[in-house]
């Protein structure tokens, strides 16, 4: 059995308790999200319209079309690749290999709904699956933790994540113990972060576009904008998937509970609520007021992809032509932190892209309700977490060095403010 080893890694998210109650929280606000937005009022903070009964969110069929989907997913991952990455060094000095077609599998995936549609499937019937289906995703998603949590008790200590060893069960499910948990050479993590729900997403909005279509004769002008913006979001992260190698998620966090239901579930049944609100409740959008809207999208992704490919470009090759003016800080460990281009903005330019690309996302949706801004402020929460935790990771790491990068570039995510 493995040992806990990572047990004096302080505990995040508020401990066992914190733990226990983000199982609870994180479903009971995906289904909340979903009520809500179908109800008239479509208020954020408003109770929901009714509780459904388990004969509304199980259905066998659903979890049969859920399954079928990950299969489809699964099956697309093990197609041949266009290239295999090699991840960050581990523990135990090696690298594992990572196929490199999530961008193939977006395109594939395309394709067969295309004909799939031209067949005759009813995707416009989708909005009203929502509810079972996202059952039958976090049902799966405790099952397949489980899986995960007994997994690593046989895993090597070596296999074994910073955190989510602490010895206590719930917490420990709740973080993931191992880092890269894998079937031969089938990378549970790696598979679950970019294909079912980023895919899924853009799928379950265009089955949104879809039915406004069929509802109201042509989709909006603010539903083909979400559409578009989360289109080129996903379609950007299946294009750089190798990047996601050296994110936080891949290199330090466990692979359990949180991660597991924030890819399958959270991400496509929640970061859909914008499509998912303007078919229930269409807003008007002139040209001019889109057109700024798609501006402010812009300047998000280009910070945001601009900021991502310079430290990616300089973390492989740090004399490339395209980072090597870039000013530079030592570190003990023999990499460098960039001080200048983006990294010398504030400490994660590529979070403040994301952000400004998050505004862009609920914009389309008007200003008379909180509910399509859910995204932005849960999104500016989750970053402003995830920045103090990168933080102490890099002090760890790079000490001094990251004192002096921090006094050089004081700000965090915005340039003066924070
Ligand atoms: N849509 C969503 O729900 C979410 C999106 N994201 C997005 O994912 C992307 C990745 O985010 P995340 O994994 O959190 O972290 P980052 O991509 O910001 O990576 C942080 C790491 O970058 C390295 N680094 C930090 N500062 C410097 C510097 N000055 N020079 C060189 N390297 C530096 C450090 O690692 P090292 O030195 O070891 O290389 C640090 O640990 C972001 O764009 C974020 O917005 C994230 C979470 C959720
Ligand atoms: C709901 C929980 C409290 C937290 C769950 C968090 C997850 C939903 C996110 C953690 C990091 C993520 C990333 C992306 C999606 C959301 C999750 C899984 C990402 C794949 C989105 C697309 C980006 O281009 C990216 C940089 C590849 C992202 C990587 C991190």
């Amino acid at each position: 059995m493995a040992s806990p080893q990572g047990s004096r890694a302080p505990l995040e998210f508020g401990g066992p308790l914190g733990a226990a109650a983000l199982m609870l929280l994180l479903p009971a606000t995906m289904f909340h999200l979903l009520l809500v937005v179908r109800s008239g009022p479509a208020r954020l903070l408003g109770p929901p319209p009714y509780l459904p009964g388990l004969q509304v969110l199980w259905s066998p069929r659903m979890l049969l079309l859920w399954l079928t989907w990950l299969g489809l997913q699964a099956a697309l991952y093990l197609l041949p690749a266009r290239k295999v990455a090699e991840g960050q060094e581990l523990k135990d000095k090696s690298r594992l290999l990572y196929p490199i077609n999530g961008f193939q599998a977006l395109m594939l995936t395309a394709l067969l709904v295309g004909l799939a549609v031209l067949a005759g499937l009813p995707l416009g019937a989708l909005p009203e699956m929502l509810l079972p289906l996202a059952f039958a995703a976090t049902f799966t998603t405790f099952i397949f933790s489980l899986f995960l949590y007994l997994k690593a008790l046989v895993a090597p200590a070596s296999a074994l994540a910073p955190g989510g060893n602490s010895g206590n069960p719930i917490y420990d499910f709740f973080l993931g113990r191992e880092l890269n948990p894998r079937v031969w050479s089938f990378d549970f993590k790696y598979f679950c972060e970019l294909r079912p729900g980023l895919i899924g997403w853009v799928l379950i909005n265009l089955a949104m576009l879809m039915q406004e279509a069929e509802l109201r004769g042509s989709p909006s002008l603010a539903m083909w904008l979400v559409n578009g913006f989360q289109l080129l979001y996903v379609g950007d992260a299946l294009w750089h998937e190798e990047a996601v190698l050296t994110t936080m998620d891949i290199t330090h966090d466990g692979f359990g509970f949180m991660l597991a239901f924030g890819d399958l579930a959270w991400v496509p049944f929640t970061y859909s609520l914008q499509a998912q609100f303007l078919l229930h409740h269409p807003q008007p959008l002139g040209l001019p007021v889109a057109s700024v809207i798609c501006l402010i999208n812009a300047v998000g992704y280009y910070i945001f992809r601009g900021a991502n490919s310079q430290k990616n470009t300089f973390r492989k090759n740090p004399s490339d032509p395209r980072v090597a003016d870039l000013e530079t800080i030592p570190t003990a460990t023999g990499r460098q932190l960039l001080v200048s281009g983006w990294w010398g903005m504030v400490r994660h330019p590529n979070y403040l892209g994301d952000l400004i690309m998050a505004l862009a996302w609920s914009l389309p949706c008007g200003v008379s309700h909180l509910l399509p801004y859910f995204y932005l402020l849960y999104f500016t929460a989750l970053l402003v977490h995830r920045e103090a935790r990168d933080e102490q990771q890099c002090l760890q790491k790079y000490g001094l060095a990251w004192h002096e990068y921090c006094r050089r570039v004081p700000y965090r995510i915005l340039p003066y403010i924070y």
